[in-house]
């Protein structure tokens, strides 16, 4: 086991040079938010959008756009029952799929579709309701994404695995990602007060920071965002997971130096000058 350490972050975020422009730092799909869960995708789109994404669509019900314009109008928007989001999923690099997305009929549809279409050129990060999805469908499983990042909370992985909580062990959660993905090239987040990532061929990483503040519905739709941000911009890649990860904690443990609660939206709030700070 090793644990994921500050050097991570300017390993991994890059000073921008002066000749460069939107089309150079990424681009993203995310995909989520139905009628009741819209919070969960905006969050999301906001960890991407502020850990500097160059351009970030959102794919959500339609009841989502004002809010999502009201807060981001750097956000473009599309409505996710609109046929033109096959024609979209080629042109992006990362696409992340799950916050809020539920699992009425539209979203199975969104998953058929982004299974279907998604590339070796591509990553592809899954998270809540699209973890249910693939844990009940295997034929929804990708093959054919560059990277496949799942980020579940330990009761999404229990779902997913079928290893209950107490035996998530680190040598079960490896043997059960090389089950669930023996093709691909996968890492799985495994959240928690101190959140595990495993690849199949790495040891597994601890992330030893982050504090009980962090507990606010939301945080894990803007950690998604945020590995979407890193992996859009700095590679699909273990190491910008794994500074996504530890970007997190780190802006919730500063915030939790002042305050009893952190808010996620806070967290993204705080990343520009985190990695201004941390750039190299
Ligand atoms: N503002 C919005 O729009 C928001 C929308 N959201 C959207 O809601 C949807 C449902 O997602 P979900 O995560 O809330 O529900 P689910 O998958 O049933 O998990 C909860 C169950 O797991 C258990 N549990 C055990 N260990 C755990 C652990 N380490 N971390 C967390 N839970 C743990 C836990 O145990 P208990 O609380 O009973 O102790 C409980 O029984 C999804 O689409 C998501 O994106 C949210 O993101 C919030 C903000
Ligand atoms: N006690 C805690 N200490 C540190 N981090 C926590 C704690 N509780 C929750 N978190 C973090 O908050 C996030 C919760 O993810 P998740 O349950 O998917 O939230 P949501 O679905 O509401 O967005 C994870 O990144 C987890 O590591
Ligand atoms: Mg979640």
């Amino acid at each position: 086991m090793s644990t994921i350490t500050e050097s991570i972050l300017p390993k991994v975020i890059k000073k921008r040079p002066s000749d460069s422009h939107k089309g150079n730092y990424g681009r993203i799909l995310l995909i989520g938010g139905s009628e009741n869960y819209g919070g969960a995708i905006i969050m999301a789109a906001e960890g991407a959008l502020n850990s500097g994404v160059g351009l970030i669509s959102v794919a959500t019900h339609a009841v989502n756009l004002d809010a999502l314009h009201a807060r981001d109008p750097e956000i473009m928007f599309v409505d996710w029952h609109d046929r033109n989001l096959v024609k979209l999923i080629p042109q992006m690099d990362v696409i992340v799929c799950g916050p809020g997305l539920g699992v009425g009929s539209v979203a199975h549809t969104i998953m058929t579709i982004l299974t279907q279409s998604i590339s070796a050129k591509q990553t592809l990060i899954l998270d809540a309701n699209a973890l249910t999805f693939i844990g009940q469908e295997p034929e929804l499983i990708p093959q054919t994404a560059g990277l496949v990042v799942i980020t579940p909370h330990q009761m999404e992985w229990q779902r997913l695995s079928q290893i209950r909580i107490p035996y998530q062990t680190d040598s079960a959660n490896v043997d059960a990602l090389k089950r669930i993905f023996p093709t691909q090239n996968a890492i799985l987040v495994l959240k928690s007060n101190h959140t595990h990532v495993y690849s199949k061929s790495e040891p597994a990483f601890v992330n030893p920071i982050g504090n009980p503040g962090m507990a606010t519905g939301g945080m894990g739709d803007t950690l998604a965002g945020i590995i979407g941000g890193f992996t859009a911009q700095f590679g699909g890649n273990l190491n910008s997971v794994l500074a996504a990860v530890y970007i997190h904690s780190l802006a919730g443990d500063q915030l939790a130096k002042n305050n009893y609660v952190v808010r996620p939206t806070e967290i993204s709030a705080l990343l520009p000058k985190l990695m201004r700070h941390y750039a190299n």
